[in-house]
């Protein structure tokens, strides 16, 4: 899996997701949300991997184990690279979205990577004290979250940057720290709480972020992809 920036497609049609990639080459690393797998099902992915892109399928799943395990079956034949699941549902849904990728990867294929969602980036202290009854900080709920999945053998977490350093500490450089919520220092906000610059993600020691917004919504949505890939790989 490349570590260039993900670019979150948030898209609701297949027409507009190809418009938009028709400024970019195919060589960069896409994630499919909800928003365009409910609306144009598999078949989407099935081109985007036709056409070369590494795609992340961002479908967060969190349901009893034998049903995720089910899914994950299914999920796997579809030859994405990455795929994930809510680590709130458990250490043994996490163990059996791994049995279903196992089983559902075909002979000679390579099984998708596997990562447990931890807390949304969209997600800040007083929601997991208030809402959630949580009654630790957010940083060591994401932590502990983190060592849950590791120990389910998942091959790493969706966090923020916030967090990658401590979780780099705690389960090592090879275990996965997919991190959204990145903007420019100059960029909007939107629904996130816990953002974090391109290079911020770098020196925090984030795998691989996530973009979406950032380059979605430009004006050049190409040169934004430039700016934040050079950001990322400390070009500039
Ligand atoms: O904790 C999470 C998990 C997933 N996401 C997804 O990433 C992108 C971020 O989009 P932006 O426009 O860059 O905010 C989006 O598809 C989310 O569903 C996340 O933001 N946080």
């Amino acid at each position: 899996m490349k570590n260039t920036p993900i670019i979150a497609l948030d898209f609701h049609s297949a027409e507009k997701t190809f418009e938009f990639l028709s400024a970019f080459d195919g060589d960069v690393h896409v994630k499919v949300g909800m928003q365009l797998y409910y609306k144009e099902g598999p078949a989407i992915v099935s081109r985007l991997k036709e056409l070369g892109y590494d795609v992340f399928l961002d479908l967060k799943l969190h349901d009893i184990p034998n049903t995720v395990k089910s899914a994950m079956e299914v999920l796997a034949g579809f030859g994405v690279d990455l795929v994930n699941v809510h680590a709130a549902g458990g250490k043994a849904m996490m163990e059996a979205a791994l049995e279903g990728l196992d089983k559902g990867t075909p002979s000679g294929h390579k099984r998708p990577a596997l990562i447990g969602v931890t807390q949304l980036t969209s997600t800040d202290d007083r929601q997991v004290r208030e809402e959630q009854l949580i009654n630790v900080a957010l940083r060591d709920s994401v932590l502990h979250y983190a060592q849950l999945t590791k120990s389910a053998g998942l091959d790493g977490v969706v966090c923020s940057v916030h967090e990658s350093a401590v979780i780099q500490e705690a389960c090592g450089t090879e275990f996965l720290k997919v991190t959204p919520g990145i903007r420019l220092s100059d960029g909007g906000v939107h629904d996130q709480k816990r953002i974090a610059t391109p290079e911020e993600a770098r020196l925090a020691g984030s795998t691989h972020i996530v973009v979406g917004r950032a380059i979605t919504g430009a004006v050049d949505p190409r040169a934004a992809y430039e700016e934040i890939n050079a950001l990322w790989k400390g070009l500039v």
